[in-house]
This record gives C-alpha cells, structure tokens and sequence, in this order.
C-alpha cells in the first residue's frame, strides 16, 4: 500500500457499484493524466463519491491499494467530477447534449459573460447566470439543474468535508434541498440543523462562522434556543423556563448572550418558530400537542354518555364476572371493575403481578353485561371494544390475555407513514377504548388518538406507573394519575405467587427502593452474577448458547442493556451474541456500516412502517438475502419475517432495523421475554435509574440472570426518573 496522496483523472468506462445512501462508488476509469508511476492504462477507483457517470471524467485523490484480485486499485477520499476549465471546455460541455435548448450560440455567450471557469462558478452561484444577456429563465433553469445532478454533491462534499460532515450526510443535504444546497447553506447555515437530521448546532456554528456569523449574531442566538429546545424534548420536557435557557446558553454559544437572548426570543415568538407562554419557551409542534391533548381529554371527559349505573347493577355484574372467571377480586380489583362502569375515562396502574391484565378481562365483561355490549362480532354492526397497545407485541398481548383482537395505535389510526387517516373527521368506532402500556405514549401519539375517539366513547388507560417513561417527550401516564376528575386505581397487592417468582420479589423490591436480601442467592428463576464487564460479556454469552442448547428458541433469550457504548454496551454484545446464535457459516452475508447480517440473524425494526404492518420494537429474523448481481432492481436486498409478514429491505433502507441478540431496555418495553440477561455496571455517560432497572427485570417471564456489579444496582436504584416539565396537568384544571 502507497502513501497518499495519489491522484489520477480518467474517463468512467464502467460504474461496477454506487451507492447514494453510503456515497461510495466503485468505477473503473481509463487513465488520462496521473502523478505516479504505473503501465496500467486502465484503473479501478473505489471511494466517497456519488453521481458518477459512464463517459464522464474525473479525478480521485487517495491512496493505492494492491487488491489481491483486480490488482492496483485507487482507495479515494474523494472522486471529483472535472470542471471543463476553459471557456472552449465550457462551450463544448454545455452543447454536448446535457442541456436541451442550450445550442452553441447561447453557450458561447455564458462563456463569454462568465470567462474561464464559468461552470465552475454557476455551480456555486446559479444566481450568476442572470447576468448573461438574453439568456432565458427556462434555459438557466435547465442549466443549474443539470449542473446541480452532476457537481452540486462534489462541491457540497468538497465545501462540507471540514466541518466534519460525512459524505452519506453531504448526499443527505443535496437531497434534502434538491441540488440548492449552497445557496440554502450561505441563506442560512443553521437551517441544516432544522432540516438535516444528524446536523446539530456545533456544526451548524462552525460553518456560520465560515460565513462570519458568530458571537451574539441573531440568527446564532436563535439557533442556539431552538438547539437547546431540541435537547431538552429529547430528555423528555415540554418546554424550557427562561432561567433555564439563560443558563444553557453561554455553554452552547461560548459566552453570554445579554440582551441579544431576549430579542431572539422576541424575534422567535412573533415568526411562530418558538411560543412563549408565562415564562417558559414551547417549540410550537410541542405546545400544539399538549394544548390540543388537555382540549381533547377535556371534551371526551365532559361529552361522557356513561348511564348512572346503579350499585345494585354494578354489584350484581362484578359477582357474575366472578362466578365466570371463578375468581374473588381483591378490594382495588373490584373498585377498578366499579369504576370502568360508571366514569367516562379512568387510569388502572399497577407493577407486575398485581392483576391488570385480570381487572381488564372483568371490566371487558362487566361492560359487556351491563351495557349489553357484544364480545362476538356482530355483523354490520362495530365492534364495541377497541383494543391498542404503542407497539406490536404489546398489543398481541393484550389480544392474547383478553381474547379480543387488538392492534398498535398506529395500526389503529391508520397512520401512513406521515400523518395519521383516522381523526377527529374521521373517528374510532366503538364503545370503549382500552390502551394497555400507557406508560410509553408520548404527548404526541396521546394527542394524536385522543383526537380520533369520539364523543361517549370510554376510555381506559392501563400501564405501569413505575416503568419508564415514554421515549417520545412528555409523561402523559403520570400526568393523567395526577389530574383532579380522572380515577385512578393502582393496584399494590401481588397476587402472583411470590414465591412462584423472586423475579417479582425484586421488581417489587426496586420499587420500594430495597434491595432482597437474596439478591446474590443461587435462586431457580433468579441469578446475580459479581462480574467485570469482559466476564460479564463471556458469561452472558455462555448462557445464552447454553439456553440454546436446551431447546429456549432465539426469541425467547434476550438480552438487554441500557447503553451501547462499552464492553456490554449494545453494540458489543451483538456482535458477541451474532457468533453465538448464528456463528459465520455458509450462510449469506452481507455488511452494513460495521455490522455484518447473516441469513437467520434476529433483528429489531427500528422504525414504523404502515404498510407492512411492522412498527417500532417488533423483532424479526432475516430470511433472506439477495446480492445486487440475482434481482432486476441490481440492489443488494434483505428480507426480514415479522410475525405475520414478511419484508424487503433494499440496501437504503437499512438502517431501518439493527441486530437483536441484545437490544436496548427502552425497546424492550411492552414486550416480555422467558429469559433475560442483562449487565449491570457504572457505564461511564449513562445514567441508570430504578425505573430503568425495574423495566428490565419486569421483561423476564421465567428466568432473571443479572452480571456485573451489585454496586450499581444499588445505586440505580437510589435514582429516580426526572419529573418532567409539562403542563397537562395545568391545562386540564390543576393537581389532585
Ligand atoms: N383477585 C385475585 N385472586 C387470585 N389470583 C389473582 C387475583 N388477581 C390476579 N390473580 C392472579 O395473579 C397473577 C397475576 O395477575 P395478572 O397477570 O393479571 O397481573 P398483571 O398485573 O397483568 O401482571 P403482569 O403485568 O406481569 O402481566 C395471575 O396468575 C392471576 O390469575
């Protein structure tokens, strides 16, 4: 391998594979000039670059690499189109067909008007085109179009590449603002941060600052709030106080913004980019939902057409219940029961065991006795129980323990991929909605189906209290608990035989913020493994290939871990995991990034895809793998089967899910697993919490196997979730 900088220019004779997603290509190129030594004519040039054409000419600047089959090849940094550099270039480039209704007269005048670099400087600046004389809007149109298709990624890539940003993200941008990215970049460089995921403030600045934007600027202060904005929603808070955003301020923009806060703030509020509202600072998405969540909540509680059931009714059908489930309910189980009959909307939380999913099957059928409402289909006539769950197996849980059909929430309003079909002009049919794990619905989704239930429609929300809250921004479940004029029932008593179950001992101790005094004891369906991360790392791997072994199919082994950095983070344990439960083989392989997915490797969805009915946290096996050179489309493609469906993934969608074997505890929840594994250290930058911990454990059904350091349990246990700020309770008359 040669040092670099190699640099070569050529013709394109043939693109042997380009992907825009990744902004590599690989080409080979019959050489024109070179600064090296070789008798090769011809060359292969693999690296960043996208666009590249058959017959065009470029030049790469990298390294060479002897490749053990097709010999010296170009590793690029980058492959750069050429810009025809003379005027006669320009002439000769702009009528060789590209540019329709260019001919050689009007070319020859852009030539003159532009001089020598002319393509060079339309590219960066289109706007230069109107001062040639005579030249038509349609034509400079056609002209910044194509040019765009064919420099606008190399000088993007070229002006973005020292601040540090990728060339997939480069391709993002030129995407994203369709081939206008420079002039949208010089408008404003902050706008990346609000367009471009992936861009964030620090590279917004430093390419502001290029263009001399710095210190107290308006537009840098203003970036600056609505950075700190983003960052607060992604800890989950509604807003921000303007203490808060004073104090957050000279860390982000190196200094203190004096007065220039105050009138950005001004600036954001009357431009409708930020809401102001007694003193604490919503982005306008966050206040709309919450404002719209409290006046929907506010209407389904005031519109309720819940008859005055009598106590005598109510008695007489919780006993019938009873007789049928041949149960006797506890004192907050039967309360529950009452009070699904008589309130419109009401809150049933409770930890593991203590009997949700059984208060849920009574209430189904207390509703159905006294209300008459049917528990079979009925024909033409909609089915009174709408069941939902955020995510898929939540929801085949919630199926499976009532035996009615349910579904996630966005199956349930039809969401498209954008927006959701079913709203408030097109609402939910039905009596009475149940949502189980209410704990993970963010004030977007509340809003979202708050909006689509109609006026009479009862509504119970069901979930942990104690679990984490939802990924999403706000704490909707803990909101509703605390707001006057909603019931609320938690049940506290665990009906689960304890003994059955240490792993609910635990769950139970965490919540009262104990620790068993069996944690390290050799328990049937509970271990606590003193580990250090490497042994952790063998050891979960040992006992998982052992659960193998015994028959546990992939599915039912999880292993789960709060953070993916470290030795036990995520992304090591998969990696760890893959070579255990589906070690290299014959089977088909493909690589991504730095993973590699074989045939059989189980992987999680990452993100929900409607039409294919696979959301957010369902996992999933890899079926098959298809390379470019077997299918028409000439892409490389996966296949994945979820429970009921199976789904094509082409290279660029990718990212779109990620290996299983170990997945993040936030992932988990709404799903339950016959055994889990987890690690359990101080992992440095991650905080844990009880919360978090007592998630985790609550996904073991059968067996608890904890490694690392009981320290940390200990002390994870001492945290608490931090109350979030919102103002559901506020908005919906104030705190019980
Ligand atoms: N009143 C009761 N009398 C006797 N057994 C009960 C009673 N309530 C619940 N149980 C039993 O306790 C166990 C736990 O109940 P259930 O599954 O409803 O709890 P849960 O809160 O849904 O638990 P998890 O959240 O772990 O699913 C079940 O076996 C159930 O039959």
């Amino acid at each position: 391998m040669m040092a670099a900088p190699y640099e070569l220019t050529g013709k394109v004779i043939r693109v042997l594979f380009q992907s825009e997603e990744e902004a590599h290509t690989i080409a080979l190129v019959r050489i024109k000039e070179k600064n090296f030594e070789t008798d090769e004519t011809e060359m292969v040039i693999a690296g960043v670059g996208v666009g590249i054409e058959k017959g065009e000419t470029y030049k790469a600047h990298g390294r060479l690499v002897d490749h053990p089959r097709f010999g010296k090849q170009m590793k690029a940094e980058w492959i750069r189109r050429v810009v025809p550099m003379t005027k006669r270039a320009a002439v000769r480039f702009l009528t060789n067909g590209s540019f329709p209704g260019i001919g050689q007269k009007t070319a020859q005048k852009i030539a003159d008007a532009l001089g020598d670099d002319c393509i060079d400087q339309i590219v960066k600046h289109p706007s230069l085109l109107s001062n040639v004389d005579g030249l038509k809007e349609k034509q400079a149109r056609v002209i910044t179009e194509r040019l765009n298709i064919l420099y606008g990624v190399d000088q993007l890539l070229l002006f973005l590449a020292p601040f540090d940003v990728t060339p997939r993200l480069a391709s993002k941008i030129h995407k994203e603002y369709e081939g206008r990215a420079m002039e949208t970049i010089e408008k404003n460089p902050y706008a990346l941060m609000y367009d471009v995921p992936g861009i964030g403030f620090k590279t917004a600045d430093a390419i502001a600052a290029h263009f001399g934007i710095q210190g107290i600027h308006p537009e840098r202060i203003a970036a600056a709030v609505l950075y700190v904005l983003e960052l607060e929603q992604g800890n989950g808070h509604l807003f921000v106080t303007a203490d808060q955003l004073a104090n957050e301020m000279p860390r982000i923009i190196g200094g203190d913004p004096g007065e220039a806060l105050v009138s950005a703030l001004e600036t954001l509020a009357n431009d409708e980019r930020v809401i102001v509202e007694d003193g604490v600072v919503y982005h306008p998405r966050v206040y709309r939902a919450e404002q719209k969540a409290a006046e929907e909540l506010a209407r389904i509680m005031s519109t309720s057409t819940t008859e005055d059931v009598d106590m005598t009714t109510i008695f007489d059908a919780v006993g019938r219940v009873e007789e049928m489930f041949s149960i006797e309910y506890a004192k907050q189980q039967r309360e529950a029961i009452e009070l699904a009959l008589k309130s419109p909307l009401m809150v049933l939380t409770g930890g593991p065991g203590t009997g949700k999913t059984t208060v849920v099957r009574g209430i189904i059928h207390a509703l159905s006795d006294v209300f008459d409402w049917k528990l079979e289909p009925v024909q033409n006539q909609p089915f009174p129980f709408v069941l939902a769950a955020p995510t898929g197996r939540a929801a085949k849980r919630l199926s499976e323990s009532t035996g009615l059909p349910a579904s996630t929430i966005h199956r349930l309003l039809k969401f498209d991929g954008s927006s959701f079909q079913v709203d408030d002009t097109n609402p939910l049919v039905g009596k009475v909605l149940i949502v189980d794990e209410a704990s993970m619905i963010d004030i977007f989704l509340f809003r979202s189906l708050l909006r689509a239930v109609p006026n009479g429609m009862k509504i119970l929300f069901v979930g942990d209290r104690d679990q984490l809250p939802s990924v999403g921004p706000g704490q909707v479940l803990a909101d509703l608990m605390a707001t006057d004029g909603i019931p609320v029932v938690r049940l506290d008593v665990v009906h689960r035989q304890a003994s059955e179950s240490s792993i609910l001992r635990l769950a139970h101790a965490l919540n009262a913020k104990q620790m068993p005094d069996d944690l390290l004891a050799a328990l049937p369906d509970r271990r606590f493994y003193t580990a250090n991360q490497e042994t952790a790392l063998q050891a979960i791997c040992q006992m998982a290939g052992a659960a193998l072994r015994k028959g546990y199919s992939p599915f039912d082994i999880q292993v789960l871990a709060p953070t993916y950095r470290g030795v036990c983070g995520i992304d090591g344990l998969n990696e760890a995991l893959q070579n255990v439960f589906n070690p290299k083989s014959a089977a088909r392989e493909v690589k991504h990034g730095n993973r590699t997915y074989r045939n059989g490797d189980k992987v999680l969805q990452l993100v929900n895809n409607a039409e294919e009915n696979v959301y957010n946290g369902d996992i999933g096996e890899i079926t098959n793998i298809f390379y470019a050179k077997e299918n028409v489309d000439k892409v490389d493609k996966i296949y994945i089967r979820f429970d009921q469906t199976e789904v094509e993934y082409n290279r660029s969608e990718w990212d779109q899910f990620t290996h299983a074997y170990a997945i993040t505890i936030h992932k988990s929840q709404g799903s339950e697993f016959p055994i889990v594994l987890m690690p359990v250290f101080f992992n440095g930058g991650f905080r844990s919490s009880r919360n978090l911990i007592y998630t985790a454990v609550t996904r073991a059904k059968k067996s608890l196997l904890l490694f690392g350091d009981v320290r940390a349990l200990e002390a994870a246990t001492r945290e608490e979730e931090p109350v979030r700020r919102t103002k559901l309770v506020e908005r919906l008359g104030g705190k019980s």
